[in-house]
């Protein structure tokens, strides 16, 4: 998870994707206060207008103008507040919003020529704005505050009526607001990227088993067994497990040690996890040499079919001992129970499946080992 040092942004795009998604919901509510701050502002300094220029056709233009910031700032405001704005269009109207205000800001800067002074002052906390506080890409946010910087600047030479000193001080204060915003912006970037890496970390160590990088019995009781489960699959309309479990494992343990029994439980979760459709199943480690493997939208048939897949690459699997010198091979029991969730009435579907599936195993292991017990559950 490494972070390119100067955009702020994950170098793996995916997890940069990751990381947009998981602070979505909060860049919306940011953007809409923002927004909303902003455009109250921009329609109050109208104010400002009336008292320079009084009531004229210069002050009805500017009125105008803002009226068009307000409109569109408000409008973006409003959507990120009311509709579930995807990133990309998040991006777009914190974008759009700052260039339709900074460019009515050059046209109240035009016609109010005596003000540059206060022009660049305004300035310089609108790029303060736009650097820190509108949420958007940095590469964004700096290419729309350093266009913004340099046709002021060409303004001010052509409109302001500067002295060679206060132009170059203005000059040197506009380039101290894009440094220091733009560092100051990277610098977030970054320490909220890092929050996310911990945040990733953290929550990797509390779902998974350490040995199989499976899930654990925890992420199981927390978020399949209430349900949750269906947010991976909301149009399924059945549900099945697997319940697997290597055959004497014990007997691998005592004769190659504990190292190599970890090896075995290591290729047997690494089979089961090539198996299953990313973002949609999930396997757990559901106790020692046990794994239970969810399939929303699943049926029976389904089901029998992975875990007869299962079965057959795992007894074919030779897994190398730790000092490379033995080749070890193992079998598994496999217990898989289906259900119609149209059909069936009782609640939660997953608790009633895995003890079905468990009695399954079982009967699997009496019933000779290396085998499939299956049930549709009525
Ligand atoms: N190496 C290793 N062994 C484990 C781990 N967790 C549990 N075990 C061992 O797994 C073995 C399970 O043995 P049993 O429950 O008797 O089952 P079995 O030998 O597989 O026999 P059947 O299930 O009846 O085929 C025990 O010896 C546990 O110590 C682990 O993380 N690593």
């Amino acid at each position: 998870m490494e972070i390119n040092s100067l955009t702020g942004e994950f170098v793996c795009a995916p997890t940069e994707h990751a990381f947009l998604r998981h602070k979505q919901e909060q860049t919306r509510s940011l953007l809409g206060f923002t927004l909303t701050f902003c455009t109250v502002f921009y329609l109050g300094f109208f104010a400002t207008d009336l008292a320079a220029l009084g009531w004229g056709p210069d002050a009805m233009i500017l009125l105008a103008a803002r009226l068009l910031v307000g409109l569109t700032a408000g409008s973006c405001a409003w959507l990120a507040y009311r509709r579930a704005l995807s990133v990309r269009a998040t991006r777009l109207a914190a974008s759009l919003s700052e260039g339709v205000a900074l460019a009515c800001f050059m046209l109240i800067s035009v016609l109010r020529p005596a003000e540059f002074h206060w022009h660049a002052m305004s300035l310089a906390i609108m790029l303060v704005v736009v650097y820190l506080y509108i949420p958007n890409r940095l590469r964004y946010a700096s290419i729309i505050a350093v266009v913004t910087t340099v046709v002021f600047v060409f303004l001010a030479d052509r409109y302001g009526r500067f002295t060679p000193a206060d132009e170059f001080t203005m000059g040197m204060l506009l380039v101290l607001v894009n440094t220091f915003g733009f560092l100051a912006a990277r610098r977030f970037h970054h320490v909220s990227r890092e929050e996310f890496r911990s945040w990733s970390v953290l929550k990797h160590a509390a779902e998974r088993d350490h040995l199989t990088g499976c899930f654990n019995r925890r992420y199981l009781h927390d978020h399949l067994m209430g349900g949750q489960w269906i947010d991976r699959a909301p149009e399924a309309n059945c549900l099945s497990v697997v319940l697997c479990d290597i055959d004497h494992f014990k007997l691998i343990n005592d004769t190659h040690g504990h190292g190599d029994g970890d090896m075995v439980l290591r290729g047997f979760a690494r089979i089961l996890q090539a198996a299953i459709r990313d973002g949609v199943d999930s396997v757990v480690r559901y106790g020692g040499e046990e794994f239970l493997v969810v399939l929303p939208g699943t049926d029976l048939e389904g089901g029998m079919r992975l875990a007869e897949r299962l079965r057959v690459t795992f007894a074919a699997t030779e897994v190398v001992s730790n000092d490379g010198a033995t080749r070890l091979k193992a079998t598994a029991s496999f217990g898989v129970a289906s259900v119609d969730l149209a059909q069936f009435s009782f609640e939660p579907p997953l608790r009633r499946l895995i003890a079905a599936a468990d009695e399954l195993m079982y009967r699997a292991k009496r019933n000779g080992r290396d085998r499939i017990e299956s049930l549709q559950l009525a």
